[in-house]
């Protein structure tokens, strides 16, 4: 079908705004995280988004493998109207934390664009802007930043909506022309 990717800085109200406009596709909604709750922190933030996901969504974790997850939903008897993945940002990490080697990451972004695009329900791609800042200090920060880049170049390639968050405001890139909305 189509997806739409929305990326932004941390609490730009990406997410919020992927998850209202979800809620205006059919009832059978899924939400797939790719956090993971190392510590306190993170528990009580996540239990958070729960509470306010309610009964809106079923909640799927998929830390490591997302572009599976996505292609399973994607057949009978699992058909979902819509599905909002938060974020894309940190399932490429957990991919570089776990090791694999920067080309397999970039093979299943370009599996997981080819899911997305094809799949029979639409989807809403969430992710981090990353890479305005200094340049990371180590290696590890350096390649991630890349791999991101990389990702949202591919992924904008095969997306048929792509938005902004900044400033308070979602700006929509495509299509054009540009267009304001609340976050
Ligand atoms: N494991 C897990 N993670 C979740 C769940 N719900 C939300 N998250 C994670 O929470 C993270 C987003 O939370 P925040 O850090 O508060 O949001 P943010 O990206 O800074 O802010 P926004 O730009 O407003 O979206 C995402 O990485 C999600 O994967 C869940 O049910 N389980």
């Amino acid at each position: 079908m189509s997806f739409s990717l929305i990326g932004g800085g941390a609490r730009s109200g990406k997410s919020a705004f992927a998850l209202r406009r979800a809620l205006q596709r059919g009832p059978e909604r899924i939400f797939i995280a790719t956090a993971q709750a190392f510590d306190d922190e993170m528990r009580a933030r996540i239990d958070r988004h729960i509470a306010e996901r309610g009964s809106d969504f079923t909640t799927l974790e998929a830390p490591h493998d997302l572009d599976e997850v996505m292609r399973r939903l994607a057949l009978p008897p699992t058909r979902p109207d819509v599905v909002v993945v938060d974020c894309l940002t940190l399932w490429l990490s957990n991919l570089l934390l776990a090791d694999l080697p920067h080309e397999a990451i970039e093979r299943r972004v370009d599996a997981l664009a080819e899911v997305l695009a094809s799949a029979p329900f639409h989807t809403w791609l969430v992710t981090n802007e990353v890479g305005m800042g200094l340049v990371p200090e180590t290696p590890l920060g350096r390649a991630f930043r890349d791999i991101s880049g990389r990702a949202h170049q591919r992924l904008a390639r095969s997306a048929s909506e792509v938005y902004l968050a900044a400033l308070g405001m979602v700006l929509r890139l495509r299509p054009g022309p540009v267009e304001l909305a609340e976050p």
